[in-house]
């Protein structure tokens, strides 16, 4: 991409497809929330978040992507997924369910092991769609149009919410390295 140019469609397309799987991804997440609540643990799980980034890793050399980029575009995603997830845990926590049951325990652990499928196959689509716009993530077009979309494009789920999509346009800020 050498002339960047916003009337040119195809770029803005390009964010709708990457904004689109972002949020898909991110709308996984208060389920996760919902079955680690279940399970008793916390939305921080350090052995698959090292995972997730291994594969991102491996995801990066196969299609030609900026390593350190491609680390701090999954972590921030992970760190979004974080935060919707304490916001659906404390919630149920203030509703003060009773006590579960063995099997319930065990069946939401299993329902984790398929999400953790899910969110895993959202993570070739989404490089796919960074891949294009991914040498001017930094571009003041780039990131004024991601804004731009996500207050404007009708979004469902979690991308609806004004927090997280503030959440968003500062992950793609990290990913490009202008903030930390
Ligand atoms: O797999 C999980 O446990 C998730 O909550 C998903 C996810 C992710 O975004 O991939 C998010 C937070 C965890 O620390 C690890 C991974």
């Amino acid at each position: 991409m050498n002339n960047l140019d916003l009337s040119d469609t195809h770029v803005r397309e390009q964010i709708t497809q990457l904004l689109n799987i972002t949020c898909e991804r991110l709308n996984l997440m208060p389920r996760m929330g919902e079955l680690k609540f279940t399970m008793g643990v916390e939305p921080f799980d350090e052995g698959q978040e090292k995972r997730v980034l291994d594969k991102a890793i491996q995801k990066a050399k196969r299609l030609g992507l900026p390593k350190d980029l491609v680390i701090r575009f999954i972590q921030t995603q992970m760190d979004i997924a974080k935060l919707i997830q304490s916001q659906i845990i404390e919630q149920l926590t203030t509703q003060g369910l009773p006590k579960l049951t063995d099997e319930e325990i065990q069946a939401a652990a299993k329902e984790q092991s398929t999400l953790r499928s899910t969110i895993g196959a959202k993570m070739e689509p989404l490089f796919l769609a960074l891949k294009p716009l991914i040498n001017e993530l930094s571009s003041p077009i780039i990131q004024r149009e991601i804004s731009r979309q996500l207050d404007n494009n009708r979004y469902t789920g979690e991308c609806a919410k004004p927090i997280i999509r503030e959440e968003i346009k500062k992950s793609f800020r990290k990913a490009a390295g202008q903030i930390h």
